[in-house]
């Protein structure tokens, strides 16, 4: 079916029989990349069905569809244009692994990040109105994604909208299962009694159907005429989906989400409706690959495996990995020590924790506004939470960090992960604007380790800090990591030099991943340079930058960060405030949304990679 597939027209020739032969080729066509590639596979797996109903039923571009996150649109990047292209899912250059505006007509936005599907749904749609326009907007939120605060804000102001749907796609899970009482709201809807005569009023509904081979339009046509949506109607009106009807939404379903013909009829009488419509449909993540079905969580998002087996490709030492084992272990020596996340637990390395201290362990859901002033409170309350959040996640706290941690003068560990170019996910995802964002806040203490055992020793130094800290690592290997090794003392706001004099000719300041890669470079050169490990964006060692600039010809700085307002920039105001007059090079991020492909290659293109690094100290 793949083979003669050419576009979303197409779906509204097929026979349902033929769509469900399509359904099986796009699964197998996923198979086949993300176990090459990697990327987000349970998610997608569970959406096939789904998707082929939207795209058969809507009128795509016209008709505006909207992927919350987008990690589950591989079908629909298949179903669009990208299928030639598909092998090349998430590599350098290739087809990104989440909807992109740059890369498809049929992407009505580029995402990455959970719950701002149905915000940008309203706006799409108050234009329409104003412009007295007439196609429908479609908004895909997973279950978890449900739970982040902008899509209350949004629900809060789609009042009276017309042809205007989100679809809710339970799967019962986030990346891990799914906590709060929103979770439980959904649960209880999707258990309830409509759920469980579900089957039979599929059954019903499939008998009204004509045989197969006809096509599905036809048939859900007929089926609406039918029934003139009696049944779907009947739906929403048995349905107890007070929250939702509450705020002016019509509620259908649960529908099985996996049962085109059905999941048709619903969304042809949903987008024309005159108010708006939450259709809630029930799905299965890893839907027909059985270890992605066993273990949704594993198999979110993967870095390849074996196909026959479902062997997930093995990752190398993480940073976050010895963060976690760390906090652990200090943790045993501190009852007052928390940690929090906002549903990303495995991906911040807090599962042991979560395990061995399940009092002080805090999922809060995709909700990082929250995380960082419920762990403000947490800390105003005497106890010592550390909040692991992704780089890019905690760029939706920036206000939190300011107003309620930083201006009460609260002790807070921000535990930055993925703190600089993080490869596959692209611009959505990497972590390069957080020591611009960070640096400026007043009394907050920035730091990044130089290799894994220093990130042990920052670690212990934030746990005894009295002030609002944020420490950022990087994704992937971890440097110079010695498991016997306990922790040491850092002291506040001093750097070290890693290479070479103090009175070196030239001299360079690198911040975290960028000091061994600095060192390298600078070992390549065989010029007489100093390379200095700062450690701290804020406060800055003074101290050590008078003395290595006091012979220098040239200051480099190097991080894998924007180049504006980062740490470069720290240095710059620093060197202007010390009188101190020096040429000085940014080495870091261009002022650009970096791509996606293999981290090595991403420096390259940002000038980060040594041999550029080592022209441009020798230049
Ligand atoms: C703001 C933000 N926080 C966290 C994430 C990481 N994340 C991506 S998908 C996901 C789970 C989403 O669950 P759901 O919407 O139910 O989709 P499913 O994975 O179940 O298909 C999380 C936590 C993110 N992309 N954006
Ligand atoms: C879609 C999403 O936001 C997450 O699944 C993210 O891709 C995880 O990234 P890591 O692989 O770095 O944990
Ligand atoms: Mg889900």
């Amino acid at each position: 079916m793949l083979e003669r597939y050419s576009d979303p027209r197409d779906l509204k020739k097929y026979s349902l029989h033929e769509l469900k032969q399509l359904a099986g080729d796009i699964r197998q066509k996923i198979l086949q990349t993300v176990s090459a590639n990697g990327g987000h596979l349970a998610s997608s797996l569970g959406a096939v069905e789904l998707t082929i109903a939207l795209h058969a039923v809507l009128d795509t571009p016209q008709d505006k569809l909207i992927w919350d996150v987008g990690h589950q649109a591989y079908a629909h990047k298949i179903l669009t244009g990208r299928l030639a292209k598909i092998s090349t899912l998430r590599q350098y250059n290739g087809v990104s692994g989440f909807p992109k505006r740059e890369e498809s007509i049929y992407d009505t936005l580029t995402v990455g990040h959970a719950s701002t599907s149905v915000s940008a749904a309203v706006g799409i749609a108050r234009a329409r109105d104003i412009q007295k326009e007439n196609f429908a907007v479609v908004s895909v939120v997973g279950d978890g994604s449900f739970s982040g605060g902008l899509i209350f804000e949004a629900l809060n102001n789609a009042q009276n909208l017309r042809k205007f749907v989100i679809i809710l796609n339970d799967n019962g899970m986030s990346i891990g299962k799914p906590v709060g009482t929103l979770a439980k709201m959904i649960t209880k809807l999707r258990l309830s009694n409509i759920y469980r005569g579900l089957k039979k009023q599929t059954e019903f509904m499939l008998g009204l159907l004509p045989a197969i081979g006809r096509p599905l339009r036809l048939a859900v046509d007929k089926l609406i005429n039918r029934t003139g949506g009696i049944i779907i109607r009947e739906l929403a009106k048995r349905q107890k989906a007070g929250f939702f009807q509450d705020l002016g939404f019509t509620y259908f379903g649960p529908l099985d989400g996996h049962n085109i013909s059905l999941l048709a009829a619903a969304l042809k009488y949903a987008k024309d409706f005159d108010r708006p419509v939450l259709l809630h449909v029930l799905t299965k993540k890893g839907k027909g690959y059985t270890p992605a079905e066993k273990e949704p969580s594993r198999f979110h998002g993967v870095s390849g495996f074996a196909l026959e087996t479902g062997d997930l490709r093995q990752g190398e030492r993480s940073y976050t990995g010895v963060f976690g084992e760390e906090l652990l272990k200090q943790a045993a020596g501190d009852k007052k020590i928390c940690a929090v996340t906002a549903a990303m637990a495995e991906g911040t390395g807090l599962s042991a924790f979560a395990e061995k201290y399940p009092k002080r362990f805090f999922d809060v859901g995709i909700a990082e506004e929250h995380a960082v002033t419920f762990s403000a409170g947490l800390a105003a309350g005497g106890l010592k939470p550390v909040t692991a959040i992704y780089s890019t996640f905690l760029q939706r706290a920036y206000d939190q960090i300011i107003h309620d941690a930083a201006l009460q003068k609260l002790p807070l560990f921000l535990a930055v992960d993925r703190a600089g170019l993080v490869g596959a996910d692209g611009p959505t995802h990497h972590g390069v604007f957080d020591l611009s964002f960070l640096r400026t806040v007043p009394g907050l203490i920035l730091a990044a380790p130089k290799d894994a055992n220093e990130l042990k020793d920052l670690i212990k130094f934030g746990l005894s800090c009295s002030r609002l800290f944020a420490l950022r690592y990087p994704r992937g290997k971890a440097l110079f990591w010695d498991a016997e090794r306990d922790a040491r003392d850092v002291e506040l706001g001093k750097g070290e030099i890693v290479y070479g004099q103090a009175d070196a000719e030239i001299a360079v300041w690198a911040i975290g991943a960028m000091v061994a890669q600095s060192v390298k470079a600078a070992k390549q050169t065989g010029r007489n340079i100093c390379v200095v490990n700062a450690r701290f964006a804020a406060p800055l060692d003074k101290e050590l930058l008078q003395t290595t600039t006091k012979k220098a010809k040239k200051l480099c700085t190097v991080e894998e960060n924007s180049r504006r307002g980062g740490f470069g920039a720290a240095v710059a105001e620093a060197l202007t405030e010390l009188k101190i007059s020096v040429p000085h090079i940014i080495c870091g991020v261009p002022d650009n949304f970096v791509g996606q492909g293999a981290v090595e290659q991403l420096y390259q293109d940002c000038g980060l990679d040594v041999e550029t690094l080592a022209k441009l100290f020798d230049a």
